[in-house]
């Protein structure tokens, strides 16, 4: 039989004679018996998803979205990691017999060099997407197989495993290639998005109607404008290799400096700007702003820098922070729970993310859930998941749930306090036994570095057994306060570092503030504590004219201006009364809200927190 007669178009017939002469010169023939085809034993199958649990855990949704299309097929959909062991599949390879089961099976081995020429073997080794069928694969034994296998990798090239099809050659459809290609594009752009949550990310297609779908070309740059990483269509529409990551400037590519990319950035979140490559190629690109604040210093040599990481960046000069900052790099790379609490807007999600990015985890996931933002009858399968089907309205190809995705990095579960009581005896479960059970499936192991953030006062909380206090101390393995801004002692190093991070954003020189408004900022009393002052600084930047480096009283919107130069005696009455810190943040919402007359959307912009926010809190405030 002609081989080469049956490889299905975009395939390349080449691909397979290679393959084929690699197998000869390795020495293996076509009639090799099947009991020489190698298996992982258990633990190493164990050991071998951990070592993957990030793609593992990015692969399954996907897998087991694709599966469901081709569910009735009898096709199976196969996870290899990089040497060719299998570390997952779903559906039931049961149009074979029960040997080659066991091949298409968790633990097996399908590298080239082992089982000659074969989809995801050879796709590894040829770092492209290839379809094998029948007598295309170099053992005889395997010639009833079908498959489509395309390569996986990580931003930064580097090999992480393959994603395969695999179904009786009589049923091949060629169809089956593109589901695997996308299905590897899908689950690529899983692992692209994780590995840059804090990183600037450009988005860009020929076409603006690709931008947002899977064709779309995304990279990642640092501070300085090196490009991080890439996804597959990005590598390929920059024209990049994987030796320029990590070492090429985007400002290279695209000719134009970092400040003239984010100005774009700015104008690009309503409307993708087109941008011209040195190539003369139009691409239509948007710019996805870091979320750590940036410093940009004057240029220093090299070897004089300190290169700060992600905690270093929050700490401006106050004790209180500084001495917090240092208690989390004691524990950074152990798995002890953190518990950050403090006010609204005092930082704590801006800590979560340096804490994560600083650990051994930051190229691990961070998954961020909202407790108190999930309708109560959603929290259960958001963040536990759910097997396929598991109950009426449940997802079809199931959920694997937020636990999970955070598998190998950090998930920060922020408002803990408002947790559904139900819920905190499904998560102390979790935490104690160091697995997830989703609704209607088996438990999974799951390892993930846990911090919780409340403004909550939780000795009120477990008092009331609103709060579970076994679940407390599971949570509290190390507790760090966040000082309200009214106490910080470093308000002008904080204002410094903002506007900084402002000019990088617009592309200018950070403004300076003029005496009056200093004085102001450093009397006034921030119930909305840093979100306030971001927010107010940031509004102020933009009324600035051409030219103007000075932000003067007069910069500021009509609100603030009000607020800024109107006493506060509220906080001072209570701090000298002792009230707790809910005690306090709940009179000053009431003291906003009778402020603004009742107005929830001025007292909710006074306050410096969303108006969803604040009617939850009055909520709150009218049960007290
Ligand atoms: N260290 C910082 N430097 C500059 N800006 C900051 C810093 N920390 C927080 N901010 C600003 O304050 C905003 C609110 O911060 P963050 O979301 O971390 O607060 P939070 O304590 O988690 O609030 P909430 O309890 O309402 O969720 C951020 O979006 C950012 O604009």
């Amino acid at each position: 039989m002609n081989h080469f007669a049956a490889a299905p178009g975009g395939v390349d017939p080449g691909d397979i004679s290679r393959s084929w002469q690699r197998c000869r010169t390795a020495g293996l023939t076509p009639e090799q018996n099947r009991r020489d085809d190698p298996h992982l034993t258990h633990a190493e199958r164990r050991m071998a998803a951990e070592r993957r649990a990030t793609l593992v855990t990015q692969a399954r949704p996907v897998m087991e979205y694709f599966y469901s299309q081709i569910k009735d097929s009898g096709c199976v959909m196969l996870l290899s990691d990089e040497n060719g062991y299998l570390l997952d599949s779903a559906g039931d390879a049961d149009f074979c017999t029960r040997a080659a089961q066991v091949a298409l099976s968790p633990g097996a081995s399908w590298a080239e060099e082992a089982r000659g020429t074969n989809a995801i073997g050879t796709a590894l080794i040829e770092r492209k997407p290839i379809v094998v069928t029948g007598a295309e694969h170099y053992l005889r034994h395997n010639s009833f197989l079908a498959c489509a296998a395309a390569p996986l990798t990580e931003p930064d090239g580097k090999l992480l495993g393959a994603i395969d099809i695999s179904c009786d050659a009589r049923r091949y459809h060629p169809h089956t290639f593109g589901l695997v290609r996308a299905a590897a594009q899908m689950i690529e752009k899983r692992i692209f998005e994780l590995n840059f949550v804090l990183q600037t990310k450009l988005r860009f297609h020929m076409s603006s109607n690709c931008l947002g779908s899977l064709m779309e070309g995304a990279v990642a740059i640092g501070e300085d404008g090196r490009i991080l990483g890439a996804n597959r269509p990005g590598f390929a529409m920059l024209g990049l290799k994987y030796e320029d990551i990590g070492k090429r400037d985007i400002c290279s590519l695209f000719d134009m400096t970092i400040p003239e990319l984010m100005a774009l950035g700015l104008r690009s979140q309503t409307e993708a700007a087109g941008v011209r490559l040195r190539n003369g190629e139009l691409l239509y690109l948007t710019v996805e702003q870091m979320r750590a604040p940036v410093i940009r210093r004057p240029a220093v040599p090299a070897a004089d820098i300190q290169q700060p990481d992600a905690l270093a960046e929050l700490d401006t000069g106050d004790a209180r922070v500084s001495k917090a900052i240092s208690q989390l790099r004691r524990v950074l790379g152990r798995k002890v729970p953190i518990l950050l609490q403090g006010e609204t807007g005092a930082g704590k999600d801006f800590f979560a993310h340096a804490i994560h990015a600083a650990g051994p985890r930051a190229n691990g996931p961070f998954v961020a859930v909202n407790c108190a933002a999930l309708p109560e009858t959603l929290i259960e399968s958001e963040l536990f998941g759910h097997a396929p089907g598991a109950f009426t309205g449940a997802r079809k190809e199931g959920s694997p749930g937020r636990i999970r995705e955070a598998h190998g990095g950090t998930l920060f579960l922020d408002e803990i306090g408002d947790m559904p009581l139900a819920m905190q005896t499904r998560l102390l479960r979790v935490l104690e036994e160091g697995t997830v059970t989703p609704i209607g499936g088996k438990p999974v192991p799951v390892d993930f570095l846990l911090i919780s953030a409340t403004h909550a006062d939780f000795t009120a909380r477990i008092a009331a057994k609103t709060f579970r206090s076994d679940l407390y101390y599971r949570l509290n393995g190390l507790s760090v306060s966040l000082p309200p801004l009214r106490e910080r002692t470093d308000v002008a190093a904080l204002t410094e570092r903002i506007l900084a991070r402002e000019a990088a954003a617009r592309g200018g020189r950070a403004p300076t503030l003029s005496p009056e408004l200093a004085e102001a900022c450093a009397r006034y009393t921030w119930p909305g504590n840093l979100r306030q002052l971001s927010g107010m600084l940031r509004t102020a930047c933009l009324m600035l004219d051409e030219g103007e480096d000075t932000l003067h009283l007069h910069h500021l919107s009509e609100e603030a201006l009000r607020e800024l130069t109107t006493k506060r005696p509220t906080t001072v009455t209570l701090e000298a009364s002792g009230a707790t810190l809910r005690e306090q943040s709940d009179a000053m919402i009431a003291a906003a809200v009778a402020e603004a007359g009742g107005n929830i959307a001025a007292a909710a912009r006074n306050l410096g927190i969303s108006r969803n926010t604040l009617y939850r809190r009055l909520g709150n405030v009218r049960e007290h």
